[in-house]
């Protein structure tokens, strides 16, 4: 199991022409991931998702909050011992062009890491080969054919599929997927989805999905978990089903009324929330982050920040003054156009409502 308590994380940015600005991408961030359990974190660009995922990973620093790794607390931990328990946990990046050497066939790409973990574990050579086959057939791609490749000879697809078979070599228990569909082919996006969804079934590896497409958090499973956030804070967590159809906050509903529809499958009667105002680049921190943009704000929301808890009165958390309830999926984009199964994880909207 592997939690996360008041994450919080400051980057301090250089180069304008009013000096130093420092940008608050987490804030006190809570979270947790069950073994084999799968967890989306939604939001628009900006909202944070990335470092939080290089930070689960082991990939950057935090300033304050806590990981804990199957019991372990890294926080007490200096970098090398750190290692072997954020080696459980293996980043899928969202370009698998720039993730391939290049200059490496895939029989190398896997070869090294394999050859590292047969080492740890006191296996022979032809261990090596035989766990790399084993691992690409269960990421679904013909070994015979790929392992002699270079990524350039394959499609965008099957180079994903390497991405997570060698994210795989490490043994993980979560594989944090980074926005890992979004440059992928329309066509071959639902294939990477069902490859996590089954390695969850066949592995019991967990997954750690990180989008900005609701859709695609949807497809995730009946059992998962999904994390709104906004400007670096959780805003809503729940059961991912009751987040999108009983959205309580104003944001994730913004999300959802942004989500295009496919024709004939709009929603009789559905509220249309819409943040009212952009991302000002001088945006206060007072009070609640999403209130400048809220039709529903009042001036408790402009004086004090809400905090991430469960009313009572919804099984989600929410971080909202004036929760409600609204029926917002979906309102539907007037489209006329026909889209077959295969298009479906394309059909969320990018939700960034930057204005
Ligand atoms: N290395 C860095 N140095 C300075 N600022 C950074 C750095 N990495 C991220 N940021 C800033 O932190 C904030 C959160 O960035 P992050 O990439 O985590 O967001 P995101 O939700 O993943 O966005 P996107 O979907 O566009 O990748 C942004 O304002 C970003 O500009």
């Amino acid at each position: 199991m592997i939690t996360g308590t008041g994450i919080t994380k400051t980057f301090k940015q250089r180069g304008s022409v009013l000096g130093a600005r420092e940008v608050r991408a987490l804030r006190e961030v809570d979270f947790a991931i069950e073994p084999g359990g799968a967890v989306s974190f939604i939001g628009e660009s900006g909202c944070g998702k990335t470092t939080l995922g290089r930070i689960i990973a082991g990939l950057e620093t935090y300033d304050s909050g806590e990981i804990v790794i199957d019991g372990v607390p890294m926080s007490g931990l200096g970098h090398r011992r750190r290692q072997p328990h954020f080696r459980r946990i293996q980043l899928i990046h969202q370009d698998p062009y720039s993730a391939l050497n290049p200059t490496r066939t895939i029989h190398q790409t896997l070869e090294a890491p394999l050859a590292l973990r047969a080492k740890q574990t006191g296996r022979s050579r032809s261990w090596v080969d035989a766990r790399a086959e084993e691992l690409l057939g269960l990421v679904g791609i013909d070994p015979g054919y790929v392992l002699p490749r270079y990524p350039h000879q394959l499609s965008g697809g099957m180079r994903q599929r390497v991405v997570i078979a060698r994210a795989l070599t490490m043994d993980p228990e979560v594989l944090v997927a980074d926005e890992a569909v979004s440059m992928i082919d329309v066509s071959l996006r639902l294939g990477i989805l069902g490859l996590l969804k089954d390695l969850r079934v066949r592995l019991g590896v967990g997954v750690l999905f990180i989008t900005h497409d609701i859709a695609t958090a949807r497809y995730l499973g009946d059992d998962s978990e999904l994390y709104v956030l906004y400007r670096g804070q959780v805003v809503e967590h729940g059961p991912t089903e009751t987040v999108i159809t009983r959205p309580v906050h104003p944001y994730t509903q913004s999300l959802l009324s942004a989500t295009p529809v496919l024709h004939g499958l709009e929603k009789p009667g559905a509220e249309r929330v819409v943040p009212t105002e952009a991302l000002d680049p001088s945006r206060t921190d007072e009070g609640c982050l999403f209130a400048p943009r809220c039709q529903f704000a009042t001036q408790l929301c402009t004086e004090q920040r809400p905090r991430l808890s469960h009313d009572g009165t919804t099984l989600q958390e929410h971080a909202c003054f004036h929760p409600r309830t609204r029926s917002v999926i979906p309102t539907g984009t007037g489209t006329e156009t026909e889209m077959g199964a295969d298009t479906l994880a394309d059909t969320g909207a990018d939700m960034g409502a930057r204005g």
